[in-house]
């Protein structure tokens, strides 16, 4: 295994290229960038050296809306309308969904993210203390949120109620700073209005995040407004949801209006393009409307089974020409927005600092290979990055300064590709056997 991702310390990045100027950037033992520039190897002793020449450091990316488990569920059902794909495909298998399994999709699901640069991530599933576990196994930063489904059923939310109230105090006892914890109330038409107020109550009171899925079809909208006389994001509203420690995913169909509550509110929208194309969800969300209104809006994946990778990198492409394509504006998130959303917007989103490559923020940062056939010729590196790369350009990832991988080495890689492998496969046999 290469040395510099099994050794700790202070650590320098040397003559890497950051905006077009070459720099040093110098870490400290904490794990946080101590100074950037050409004089950066002065301010430390380094105890390990990374050669930055031919690599292009960027922000670590975050994945704000993620179910990273589903990379278990790859491939098992594809080309449906998503109410017909929960309900008939997705939900009846992972009935069968074991702690065992979760902890390999999510440590399968972190390696595949590291590979293609991201740091951090936002997540919604079950099973997450095993999840906790594959997140600190893997030395990424998440934010965990059981997804809490009660359909409108009091005794199912008395178990919701109390499988979040265990989780969040399992990720308390864990007292890793990589590590969080949100409520995750799923959406306005899995989770009755009673569930939405307690979420948001006891979100408030434990002073952690909300993630929750808004807007994401037609159908819901509808249907909401017919059953609430109001629309999603106000249903939200009512019930105390939305609010600045709020991501909200999808957010595909909101009108204007909605769009401005969000941002008065402090809400992120967490943008998933892929997942929205494959499940035709039939409106991109209107970007336009939310940066107008100033909201925060950030990138995310969603699961494994609706996109079908984590591959953030290549998600930024599909948010540039998304919005490109649906709202009929070549000028509309232009390479640079789609950096900024893939990392300081969701930076934001999950409190882990700024997002940005500066003095005093964690160093989470990941180096590209500037001599790839996409970073070829290399007239605008952002350019490249978002339009062109995809994360197989990605070399090097840290995050708070540790060495997740180098030269495209990750520890372990094999042994947790072959247990995701033997996961799926019995998770599978199993949902046949009692078919
Ligand atoms: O795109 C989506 N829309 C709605 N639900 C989804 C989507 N992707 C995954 N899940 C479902 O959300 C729950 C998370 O706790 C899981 O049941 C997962 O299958
Ligand atoms: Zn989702």
């Amino acid at each position: 295994m290469n040395e510099i991702i099994t050794a700790r310390g202070s650590l320098l990045i040397a003559g890497v290229t950051i905006d077009g100027a070459t720099v040093d950037i110098a870490v400290d033992e904490k794990g946080t960038i101590a100074a950037i520039g050409k004089d950066a190897k002065k301010t430390i002793d380094a105890d390990i050296v990374i050669d930055g020449s031919d690599r292009i450091a960027v922000p670590g990316l975050v994945n704000t809306h993620t179910h990273a488990a589903m990379s278990l569920l790859r491939g098992y059902a594809d080309d449906m309308i998503l109410q017909d794909w929960l309900s008939q495909k997705i939900w009846p298998l992972e009935a069968h969904l074991t702690g065992d399994d979760v902890y390999a999709g999510t440590r399968f699901a972190c390696l595949e993210m590291i590979k293609s640069g991201t740091v951090a991530f936002n997540d919604m599933y079950f099973f997450m203390d095993r999840a906790a576990a594959a997140v600190d196994d893997m030395g990424m930063r998440a934010t965990l949120a059981y997804g809490f489904i009660d359909l409108g059923m009091e005794e199912k939310r008395e178990a919701e109620i109390k499988a979040t109230e265990t989780l969040v105090a399992h990720v308390r006892s864990l007292d890793n700073p990589r590590i969080r914890v949100a409520v995750g109330p799923h959406s306005v038409y899995t989770v009755s209005p009673e569930g939405l107020r307690w979420c948001a109550e006891y979100a408030a009171e434990q002073e952690i995040g909300i993630h929750v899925h808004l807007s994401e079809t037609e159908k819901e909208v509808v249907d909401c407004v017919a059953r609430f006389g109001k629309r999603p994001a106000y249903l939200l509203d009512d019930c105390g949801c939305l609010t600045p420690r709020t991501v909200a995913a999808h957010c595909c169909w909101l009108d204007e209006a909605e769009c401005r509550l969000l941002a008065e509110r402090g809400v992120t929208a967490s943008h998933n393009p892929a997942s929205n194309m494959k499940l035709a969800v039939n409106r991109a969300m209107p970007y336009h409307w939310l940066k107008a209104a100033g909201a925060n809006v950030s990138l995310g994946t969603d699961g494994c089974s609706s996109n079908n990778n984590l591959d953030l990198m290549e998600e930024m492409k599909f948010a540039a020409l998304l919005q490109k394509f649906a709202w009929n504006s070549p000028t509309l998130l232009p390479a640079g927005e789609a950096i900024e959303m893939a990392t300081a917007a969701g930076a934001r989103a999950l409190g882990t600092g700024p997002g940005t490559l500066t003095v005093g923020a964690p160093a989470d940062i990941v180096l590209l290979d500037a001599r790839a056939v996409c970073n070829t010729p290399l007239f605008h590196a952002d350019s490249n990055a978002v339009y062109a790369c995809n994360g197989g350009a990605v070399m090097t990832v840290l995050c708070q300064g540790r060495v997740l991988m180098h030269e495209r080495e990750v520890p372990g890689e094999e042994e947790i590709v072959r247990e995701a492998a033997a996961a799926a496969r019995s998770l599978v046999d199993r949902a046949q056997d009692s078919s």
